[in-house]
């Protein structure tokens, strides 16, 4: 066929392929109609006056809420896919981003994770499973600009015909903006694999830079809850990755595949409530990561608060009743042998009770009885302000803030770490507040501060719930310390405590969800590990990882963490072996700068080459060399622009960028949106169309792992990268 013949035979494949695709956005107008109808019948059935009614309106409302949020969210790119069979007589099949039948019921569209769709992704042309041609439709909202084939089955006598250059080319070359594409249009057979391995205990995913790891780790989460909806979505599915900027960066995925029942948390977001950006210094981050500060929390837990009354004194009846330190620390250590520290709060009042009971001596006093002592007792003031001091309902905060004392760090390190370590701690948590007067804010705490507070909230345990119903008081003189008609002790919780600490933390058994995955997960810390595992002890999981990437110094200590956190669940492993994101040009040069550091990389093939070598420039004026690099780059490139640099200098090179407004003028569309500059480890998981490296050495120089973080840098730059060294 000549070159004319081939573009009308392409357009006239585009005209046909528009005409499906308005008959399915017109079915898709009238299913989300049809849901809007249900919603509005299920308000109606509130009124029928009876307790069913609104029970049927709950379910109704829920189901087409939630019909009407997926219709909404697939409207982008719908239909990507068509596959003509072998089979004579079959009629093409369609893969969209939901199933969607017409008002005859017939399939219209075939949901990507459904069975029927699996050899979408999986034939090729040694094995087509039946497929003769594979169809990628490329759409701009709801026109078809392109379509792209592959023909698998040759053998076959067919007048199918084939264009395009292929689809996954055609999606690997665009230029990339500020957040992940989903690619169920071109998941490829390996990936594909991973994404539907069944939901039995871990399934981890492995491959070097670009390999489409976390992609397809989204796709994973998105097939789960399509498979088992009712499990993940009444359990919850938890998805971690290293930063709020990747979080950022992944969050559409899920919503345009139509899920939107998936939590995704940075490792400084997993304990509701608290929320941090910021990283410890690498040197303290060391510390407060590794598997000994388990040890240190334990301790931290069961220390005396500070500032609490060393001693209780009540004058009854007769006897002058004393509680000294020794007495005081007999009846703690007895109230922490029978469980965590705060699960002992209605406990607390019994056991100092039985403690003076036992010295009552007086007459008087013994006549009345255990009862009268106790009522006595429990109506004065002192008492009960005693208890709450020296027995408090604790906070997580508020018991690592206990650290800030070095003599209370001395006391709970002593054996575990080292006065160098305990140093470095002590800087980091700062002077020594007052209790209750400057209270911590969440600004207070770092990203690895976070997995310290969950292990103390654990050892710490909840404060019990109020007993509600059931409630023996008759022979428990303290249940009514729970009972709303004793608003001191009871509301000292309920009230107090939440309006002084606004981050006061849900229960601890709320936190376990149904499924787990982590991204990136070479990179969590023993400590982050404990964290994490916690809220999957009887989820499958889905881990994430390369471990050249890692830039934890200790990975042995890690992988003890690690299996520790996943139990003795299966594990079924899947490696992905090509680099979706490099061109080839830059991907060699990352891999050289492996070999050569000798870092232990696992190297994917690239399989996009654009002729050109990432650049190796010394300059003499780095703020000027800078510049000229940003401005080639933004020129060269359309999408994102990543400036990373040493974080030392992170906040010269943002102010000079901020200055730089010609190359707001040479940026596209006038703005400096699509450039950012970046340390190397924030660029973790991310990637940018053009990519300058400020002082690669330094970078290198800053912490212990900087080859391994350097190489990470390395690995983003989808088109152009420059290093700039003086
Ligand atoms: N099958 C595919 N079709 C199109 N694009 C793909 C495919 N697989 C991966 N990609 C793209 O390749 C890039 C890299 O993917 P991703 O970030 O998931 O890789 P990764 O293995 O997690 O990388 P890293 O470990 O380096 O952070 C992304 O832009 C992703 O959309």
């Amino acid at each position: 066929m000549d070159q004319a013949t081939n573009d009308t035979v392409a357009q006239q494949e585009l005209e046909h392929e528009q005409e499906f695709v308005d008959g399915v956005y017109e079915q898709l107008e009238r299913s989300t109609k049809n849901a809007q109808e249900l919603a509005r019948e299920g308000h109606g059935r509130a009124h029928l006056g009876h307790e069913g009614g609104l029970v049927e309106r709950d379910a109704m409302v829920f189901q087409a809420a939630k019909r009407i949020a997926t219709l909404n969210a697939a409207h982008e790119g719908l239909v990507f896919g068509r596959l003509d069979l072998s089979t004579p007589g079959e009629a093409p099949r369609y893969i969209g981003r939901i199933g969607l039948r017409d008002e005859d019921r017939d399939t219209l569209l075939i949901d990507w994770r459904a069975p029927a769709a699996a050899v979408f992704y999986q034939a090729t042309a040694a094995d087509p499973q039946g497929v003769v041609r594979r169809r990628v439709l490329r759409c701009a909202g709801a026109k078809v600009v392109a379509v792209e084939d592959d023909l698998l089955d040759s053998e076959i006598e067919t007048d199918l015909v084939v264009v395009g250059e292929g689809a996954l080319m055609a999606q690997l070359s665009r230029a990339r903006d500020r957040t992940m594409h989903s690619i169920v249009a071109t998941i490829q057979a390996e990936q594909d694999k991973a994404i539907r391995a069944p939901s039995k205990g871990v399934v981890s995913i492995s491959g070097g830079p670009g390999t489409g790891k976390t992609v397809v780790a989204l796709h994973r989460a998105a097939f789960l809850l399509y498979s088992d909806r009712a499990r993940y979505e009444r359990g919850g599915v938890l998805i971690i990755g290293p930063s709020g900027v990747f979080m950022r960066y992944i969050e559409r995925v899920l919503p345009s595949l139509g899920e939107t029942a998936v939590a995704l948390r940075s490792l400084g977001e997993v304990v509701d409530g608290l929320r941090s950006s910021r990283h410890d210094e690498p040197a303290v981050a060391d510390v407060k990561g590794s598997a000994r500060m388990a040890e240190l929390m334990r301790r931290t837990a069961r220390q005396a608060v500070p500032n609490a009354p060393r001693d209780l004194r009540v004058f009854y009846r007769d006897d002058n009743l004393v509680l000294g330190p020794r007495e005081l620390a007999a009846v703690r250590r007895q109230l922490l042998s029978q469980g965590k520290r705060n699960r002992q709060v209605p406990r607390v009042a019994n056991a100092l009770l039985d403690a003076m009971w036992r010295q009552v001596r007086g007459e008087r006093g013994r006549e009345r009885g255990r009862e009268e002592f106790n009522d006595t007792l429990l109506g004065t003031a002192a008492f009960v302000d005693f208890v709450l001091s020296w027995w408090p309902p604790l906070d997580a905060t508020d018991v690592l803030g206990w650290l800030r004392d070095p003599e209370v760090l001395g006391r709970v390190a002593e054996g575990v770490l080292s006065r160098g370590d305990q140093a470095l701690l002590s800087r980091s948590f700062g002077p020594v507040r007052e209790p209750r007067e400057v209270r911590t804010t969440p600004d207070d705490w770092s990203i690895e501060d976070i997995a310290l507070l969950d292990e103390l909230r654990y050892e710490l345990g909840d404060v019990p719930q109020k007993p509600r119903g059931d409630r023996d008081d008759d022979n428990d003189p303290l249940a009514h310390l729970f009972d709303d008609e004793v608003p001191e002790l009871t509301t000292f919780v309920d009230r107090d405590a939440p309006r002084q600490n606004p981050r006061t933390t849900v229960r601890v058994e709320d936190d376990g969800y149904a499924h787990v995955l982590v991204d990136e997960a070479q990179d969590l810390t023993p400590m982050q590990w404990r964290m994490v595992g916690r809220r999957g002890r009887v989820a499958t999981w889905t881990v994430v990882g390369d471990p050249a990437q890692s830039s934890w110094p200790v990975p042995a200590e890690a992988t003890t963490a690690r299996e520790a956190a996943l139990g003795d669940k299966p594990r079924h492993s899947f490696h992905l072996s090509t680099n979706y994101r490099n061109s080839s040009e830059i991907y060699d040069f990352a891999a050289r700068y492996a070999e050569r550091v000798g870092l232990d990389a696992d190297l994917p093939n690239a399989v996009r080459a654009t002729g050109i070598d990432p650049e190796e420039r010394t300059v003499v004026d780095l703020r000027e060399g800078t510049h000229d690099a940003v401005k080639e780059l933004a020129g060269a490139v359309e999408g994102t622009i990543g400036i990373v640099v040493p974080a030392a200098r992170r906040d010269q090179v943002q102010g000079w960028l901020e200055g730089w407004t010609d190359l707001a003028e040479a940026a596209a569309g006038g703005s400096l949106a699509r450039v950012a500059v970046l340390t190397g480890l924030e660029t973790k998981g991310l990637e940018f169309d053009g990519i300058v490296v400020v002082t690669p050495d330094e970078i290198e120089a800053e912490s212990v792992t900087g080859r391994a973080t350097l190489y990470v840098v390395y690995t983003r730059a989808t088109q152009r990268m420059i290093t700039l060294t003086t």
